[in-house]
């Protein structure tokens, strides 16, 4: 078993990784101060409730929790306020209180869904992060939790931290092909903004990654969880060095909204989104290999490295207006400046994103 922790004063945390924690999970919620007294709710999708809700919801109620769930539909359309109100009435109905804690058994949706949650029944009650996918080694660590609009992703939302992180890799084990991939791009990004050696051994380890071996995934998700937990804990909200955590998302996130949640995975967005960072890297003199490794360890991963034909460029510049990153009339970018290493630009000139969107494109379509 691997341990971590999220650094932050009085409110930190620990991130547990490793093999069977459903199993045990009521000896780590009880050691974390989760009630007994009050009713807890898990929030699941139904992928996910088929298959490992039965785990959960044994080890809590043999450990004398008073346990109630929720299933939400599969996929990134649950992330909506529609959801949020329904599973605040929900928690109303099953008597949840101020001491009640929300717990979200499943990917980065049900994460940040149940975390919102959390973090608005009755102004605020404890959260629990037990994520069932590689990707949610990001979501489940550093307390962003939201909603979708129409218009831009995760632009409802608040920072609520949970109170643990209970990762059984054994769940990772019935994640689809096209799922893991899309886990590992964040994966990759953890290493591209902090770690060049890790890039590397991302490289080397691909084929055992896209494979589950249950060593080289264990030690890809430590890796990128502490990165993560490293820059959360220096800053929390997002005051400054936060923001690098948002490579290739600029251009990802508009990618999402333009295709209305769901055609792109979010990692698959963000894979694409990152080539366009290290396009755009070249502009500002990063040396050749930014772009080259970047695109070499992102197809390795068997992740997208250009823009399907079919996406409007006009679109997809009118969604990045409407991202958080776009403050004050200019575009903050995250740009690499060697492997392992990135700027945050405050001033992007859109006639460059636009030329490097339109580039991602026509490489599609030379394809
Ligand atoms: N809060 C953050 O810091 C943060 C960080 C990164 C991403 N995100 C968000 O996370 C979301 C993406 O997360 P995701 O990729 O985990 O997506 P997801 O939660 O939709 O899960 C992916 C798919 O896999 C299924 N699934 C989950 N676990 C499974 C398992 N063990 N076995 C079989 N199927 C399983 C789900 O039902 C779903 O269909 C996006 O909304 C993104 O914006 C948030
Ligand atoms: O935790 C962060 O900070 C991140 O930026 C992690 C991202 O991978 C994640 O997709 C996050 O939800 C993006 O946040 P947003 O503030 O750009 O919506
Ligand atoms: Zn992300």
């Amino acid at each position: 078993m691997r341990e971590l922790t999220v650094d932050l004063g009085e409110r930190s945390y620990p991130i547990y990784i490793g093999e069977g924690l459903l199993e045990e999970a009521s000896v780590y919620f009880a050691k974390h101060g989760i009630s007994k007294k009050s009713p807890l709710m898990i929030i699941t999708d139904e992928q996910v409730a088929g298959r490992h809700l039965a785990a959960l919801e044994k080890s809590l109620k043999d450990g004398g929790f008073s346990v109630v769930s929720e299933v939400v539909e599969a996929g990134e359309s649950s992330k909506s306020l529609a959801m949020l109100g329904m599973l605040v009435g929900k928690a109303l109905e099953a008597g949840l209180d101020r001491n009640s804690a929300i717990v979200a058994l499943g990917g980065g949706v049900v994460g940040d869904l149940a975390g919102f949650v959390a973090a608005s029944y009755m102004r605020g009650v404890k959260f629990v992060q037990v994520p069932t996918t590689i990707l949610a080694h990001d979501s489940s660590v550093g307390g962003k939790v939201a909603v979708n609009h129409p218009l831009a992703k995760n632009i409802i939302g608040a920072f609520h931290q949970p109170e643990l992180v209970l990762y059984d890799l054994r769940t990772l084990q019935t994640l689809p092909p096209r799922e893991v991939s899309a886990g590992l791009s964040e994966v990759v990004k953890h290493g591209l903004i902090w770690d060049a050696d890790f890039v590397d051994w991302c490289e080397t380890n691909a084929e055992k990654l896209l494979a589950l071996d249950p060593d080289s995934i264990g030690h890809a998700l430590y890796k990128g969880s502490s990165v993560k937990a490293a820059v959360v804990s220096q800053d929390e909200r997002e005051n400054d060095l936060r923001a690098i955590l948002n490579l290739g998302h600029t251009i990802g996130h508009a990618l999402e909204a333009v295709a209305g949640y769901g055609e792109l995975l979010h990692g698959e967005a963000i894979s694409i989104g990152m080539i366009g960072s290290a396009k755009l890297g070249l502009r500002y003199g990063a040396p050749e290999d930014v772009y080259t490794t970047t695109k070499r360890v992102l197809s390795a991963c068997g992740l997208p490295v250009r823009l399907p034909e079919h996406y409007d460029v006009d679109s997809i510049m009118d969604a990045m207006m409407h991202d958080k990153k776009f403050k004050e009339g200019t575009m903050v970018f995250v740009v690499p400046t060697a492997i392992g290493k990135v700027d945050i630009v405050k001033d992007v000139p859109v006639a460059w994103v636009r030329e490097i969107v339109e580039q991602l494109k026509q490489e599609a379509e030379l394809q």
